[in-house]
């Protein structure tokens, strides 16, 4: 992915740069159940990953992280309209935390989505092997307040990275 922060908090991070970033989640079924004797699966694995690795694979992967604030948004949007569906847009910068928690609401989401036989418990976002953030229990108490769309793409079970119109 490519990204950077304009806000000030880490200068050299402020020229639009890349990360090998690995994301690593941890489900659970929501009400546990003694197996079955028979099928023995909460849910195949396949169906569980299909939805996930389809929006990391097709959305985020080589997709630049942009706060909704940088200029570099308008630019896009002026000389290079068909690049904006490959802009993630975040409320204030693209941090390490901030795409942790973001991408821990997208993926409840599509579970909840799918019926909500499974929740995710733990999310961990590894930017760099020195650089990682690791969310357990919730996104709520991490996402940012933001008064510019009711339901942000972060909390809408579709392939959307953006509120871009
Ligand atoms: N709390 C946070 N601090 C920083 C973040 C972040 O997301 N959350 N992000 C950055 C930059 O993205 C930068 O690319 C990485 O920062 P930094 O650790 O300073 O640089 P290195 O990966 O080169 O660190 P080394 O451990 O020296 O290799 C900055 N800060």
């Amino acid at each position: 992915m490519g990204h950077r922060l304009i806000t000030g908090s880490s200068e050299r991070c402020a020229i639009p740069h890349g990360h090998n970033e690995f994301v690593t989640v941890t489900l659970e079924a929501r009400t546990p159940e003694r197996l079955d004797g028979a099928r023995n699966m909460v849910v195949p694995f396949a169906e569980a990953k299909k939805r996930w690795h389809d929006f990391i694979d097709t959305r985020l992967d080589h997709a630049f992280q942009i706060s909704e604030s940088d200029p570099l948004l308008s630019w896009f949007q002026n000389h290079e309209p068909h690049r904006v569906d490959r802009l993630v847009v975040t409320p204030g910068d693209p941090t390490t935390e901030l795409m942790a928690a973001l991408l821990y609401s997208k993926l409840q989401a599509f579970l909840d989505d799918e019926g909500g036989v499974l929740r995710c418990t733990s999310l961990s976002l590894e930017e760099t092997p020195t650089n990682t953030v690791c969310l357990r229990g919730s996104p709520e108490p991490f996402l940012p307040e933001t008064a510019l769309v009711s339901l942000p793409w972060w909390r809408r079970a579709d392939q959307s990275v953006s509120d871009l119109l």
